[in-house]
């Protein structure tokens, strides 16, 4: 087909459609011709990049993690950071999208934040211990309790949620029920790695948690659509063309060297 650039089509497509009855977000998201995955789908590629493509997680998660913290420093930059120190509270769930928080972590260490971790499920897998030592090491500290949410409000200047990623199913099992709920009540904003903890991968939670921030791996899920915060960036900038292509995921260009993309139209179609 032809070739638009994001800008090009976004101003032809929003311009045509966002006068009829679509919300900005609607019109840009169609704009963007970039895929929102389903479930199946995301576990699908996440496989194949694996098995076919020969990748370890460890590679990837790398990759994940530190576009998390990239994007943390971009939406909530040191300087503008109303509290100090510049506490950060990330909270690991039992699977990958908790190790993804434990990289963020780390490289938001390096980045001159000062994270602390709360890591209740922890897998016995290799992997996970070595992430959470490398933590540990650079004086990340592990925290024994969910503190309440006027406490958050009170030392942390946001929270990092790593809880679940695109495996979660079916109504949220404790500890993590409690640690959403008092999620729910925080004032400071929440950063969610890949999905928002506790939707539903492709159909959201109207009552669910309300990020300020979602961090998108490899492609965006389909909850995404849902989410109603400030910024939303796509990061893990490692997908090879060959299956970008198999799975017609049409990804931005990432600018430069960068880890990470945002998400939000830059022409004058006027989403912000
Ligand atoms: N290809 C990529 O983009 C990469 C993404 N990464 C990250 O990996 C997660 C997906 O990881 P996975 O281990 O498959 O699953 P989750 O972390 O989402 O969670 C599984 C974990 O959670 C438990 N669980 C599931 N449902 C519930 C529930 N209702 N209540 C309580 N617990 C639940 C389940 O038992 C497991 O223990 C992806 O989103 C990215 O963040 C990789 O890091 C790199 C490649
Ligand atoms: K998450």
């Amino acid at each position: 087909g032809s070739v638009l650039t994001h800008t090009g089509a976004c101003a032809r497509i929003a311009s045509n459609i966002y006068s009829k009855d679509l919300t900005h977000r609607q019109a840009c998201t169609m704009a963007n011709t970039i895929k929102y995955l389903g479930q199946e789908e995301a576990q699908h590629i996440d496989e194949e990049l694996f098995n076919e493509y020969s990748f370890s997680v460890d590679q990837l998660m790398e990759l994940a993690g530190l576009s998390c913290a990239t994007a943390v420093t971009k939406g909530y930059p040191l300087q503008s950071l109303l509290k100090s120190p510049p506490r950060v509270l990330v909270i690991c769930g039992p699977g990958n999208n908790g190790g993804d928080g434990l990289v963020c972590a780390r490289h938001l260490r390096l980045f001159g934040y000062e994270p602390s971790v709360l890591y209740p499920k922890r897998p016995s897998k290799q992997l996970f211990l070595n992430l959470t030592t490398q933590c540990e090491k650079m004086d990340i500290s592990f925290l024994t309790e969910m503190p309440e949410a006027d406490v958050i409000d009170e030392v942390y200047n946001l929270v990092v949620d790593a809880i679940f990623g695109f495996s979660f199913k079916g109504a949220v099992r404790e500890p993590f029920g409690d640690i959403l709920s008092q999620l729910k009540k925080i004032t400071v904003p929440i950063a969610s790695v890949d999905i928002p903890s506790g939707w539903d991968v492709e159909n959201g939670c109207p009552d669910g948690i309300q990020p300020d921030m979602l961090i998108s791996l490899t492609a965006p899920k389909k909850a995404a659509n849902h989410f109603k915060g400030r910024y939303h960036f796509l990061g893990g900038r490692f997908v090879p063309p060959a299956l970008e292509q198999k799975y017609q995921l049409n990804l931005p260009q990432y600018p430069g060297t960068d880890c990470v993309y945002q998400l939000k139209c830059h022409c004058l179609c006027g989403w912000a």
